[in-house]
């Protein structure tokens, strides 16, 4: 394994003892951001565990992290071979999963220049408000009924119509991928591709398919495959006049302008949707539950948020999106809920292209690079009272969560940080606002807020393990 690169004093990094042939895989339980994050408070920010064949290197302090995504930045901005997005992603031409690469840069300036600019997002703006207004109606009927809701499947869906507009321009439901569910169909893809995969760090179990992943990811890609095939085909049949394009009426565009520089057809547009489908749907309102559910704890940080949002807005209309700007608590709690619930606790694997030495460490060429930013985000180190909810440990400083401080990156930071960033803070806060401006909450059935379960599901997207049951007091005047 050793490489000739590294000169004999360097070492690998410390790390917990391993078994024969499977490694470090079986410390890992359901929740393995904790079991990496308690195994770092003993051997170090800087951590070598091997899984199966694969060394892998999980780095929790914000120093270190700094070192693997600013100072070495290139040296770590590839991604590892993923089944999943090898069958479901057209062989990771995906954004998400491609190597690092001419492929994967065009890919994202593609992306983020046609996609997810500013002019884009804001053209979709009218889409998103009249969504939440939706919900917020229906939020509202409730209240009046004095009903509880199941918060967390409400505002899930929000994700799934929201996403569904902007990418393909209308909301696929219930029966458009055969007999299941749209939704239930993603939700599995999100689960399998989220369970530890041995074929991922077996070559040889990957053939075999002893867990029955490969045979569940084939039949998954082969789903979302007739699905886009027919989206698409409906996109070049339809002449309707559309104000806003959404993403397939973009990218095909695209290829028959023939405009782009590199070869882009149906796989990678396909790819591509699969990516801002992934990347949006599940993401955002997460993040929005599980600010719900922090401020649900603390009546005190609601109060705060109210007053601001009245100050602003009064209480006779409805908070629109250019309210936003300058809404300082709504930012300061957004911040501590995605310091304690990152929705991508590891962010996604990155690994090395070639040997690199870091604070005298070896990294081998090929390694997976796992940064633990539910470590860092709960560090006394670095926040005093870790595990308590305190904005307020934000207001007055400028700790920021787009990627340049390392304390605190919810999106990750550099080449491979999430290209999503403006968009999904701009549902978090809009939507955030919009249900804390309109409502008072309590808990269904009795529970008190210091009882509420705040246990969690890890996967791609790392969610509430139950749902919100929730009973909603409309508040404003109209
Ligand atoms: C609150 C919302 C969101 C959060 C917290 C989030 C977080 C992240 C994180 C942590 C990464 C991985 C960074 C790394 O590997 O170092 C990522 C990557 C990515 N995100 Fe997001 N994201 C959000 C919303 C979105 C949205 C709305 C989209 C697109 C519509 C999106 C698309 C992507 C893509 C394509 C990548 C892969 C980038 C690459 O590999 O080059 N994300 N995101």
């Amino acid at each position: 394994l050793h490489s000739l690169f590294f000169t004999k004093r360097e070492r690998l990094p410390p790390g917990p003892k391993g078994l024969p042939i499977i490694g470090n895989l079986h410390m890992l339980g359901k929740n393995p951001h904790q079991d990496l994050a308690k195994l770092a408070k003993k051997h170090g920010p800087i951590m070598y565990m091997q899984f199966g064949f694969v060394p892998v290197i999980i780095v929790s302090s914000p120093e270190a992290a700094e070192k693997f995504l600013k100072t070495y930045d290139q040296v770590f901005a590839s991604r590892p071979y993923h089944e999943g997005s090898w069958y479901v992603g057209y062989e990771q031409r995906n954004l998400s999963f491609a190597e690092y690469g001419p492929y994967w840069r065009n890919m994202r300036k593609l992306c983020i220049l046609q996609l997810l600019s500013s002019h884009k997002i804001n053209s979709f703006q009218y889409m998103r408000t009249q969504e939440v207004g939706i919900l917020v109606e229906s939020l509202k009927q409730a209240a009046f009924d004095g009903a509880s809701v199941d918060l967390s499947a409400l505002i899930s869906s929000l994700g799934v119509n929201m996403s569904c507009l902007m990418i393909f321009g209308k909301k696929y439901m219930d029966n458009d991928f055969g007999d299941r569910g749209f939704k239930e169909v993603i939700q599995e893809v999100l689960h399998v591709a989220a369970i530890p995969n041995l074929g991922d760090y077996f070559p040889l179990l990957g053939v075999l398919d002893v867990q029955g992943i490969t045979r569940q990811f084939k039949a998954l890609a082969k789903v979302f495959d007739t699905f886009f095939e027919k989206i698409i085909d409906d996109h070049l049949q339809s002449s309707e006049h559309k104000q806003t394009k959404d993403f397939v009426d973009i990218m095909m565009g695209i290829i028959e302008s023939g405009a782009s520089e590199f070869e882009f057809d149906r796989r990678h547009v396909k790819a591509v949707l699969l990516d801002m489908l992934i990347g949006s749907m599940d993401t955002s309102v997460t993040a929005v539950e599980w600010a719900i559910s922090e401020l649900l704890r603390h009546p005190e940080a609601t109060r705060k948020l109210q007053k601001e949002l009245e100050e602003k807005i009064g209480l006779e209309r409805i908070v629109e999106e250019s309210d936003l700007e300058g809404l300082e608590y709504l930012d300061v709690v957004i911040k501590e809920s995605m310091r304690l619930h990152p929705v991508a606790p590891l962010l996604l694997p990155h690994e090395s292209i070639k040997d690199c030495t870091v604070d005298g460490f070896q990294i081998q060429k090929k390694s997976r690079i796992i940064i633990n930013i539910y470590a860092i985000g709960r560090d006394p180190n670095i926040w005093p009272d870790p595990e308590s909810f305190i904005p307020e440990r934000f207001s007055g400083n400028n700790i920021d969560l787009r990627g340049q401080d390392f304390r605190l990156i919810p999106f990750g930071s550099g080449r491979r940080s999430c290209p999503g960033l403006q968009l999904g803070l701009t549902v978090v806060r809009f939507v955030l606002a919009q249900l804390v401006h309109c409502f008072n909450w309590s808990l269904a059935d009795n529970t008190e807020p210091t009882d509420l379960d705040m246990s969690e599901v890890f996967g791609l997207v790392t969610s509430r393990a139950k749902h919100l049951n929730v009973i909603p007091t409309y508040r404003l005047h109209k």
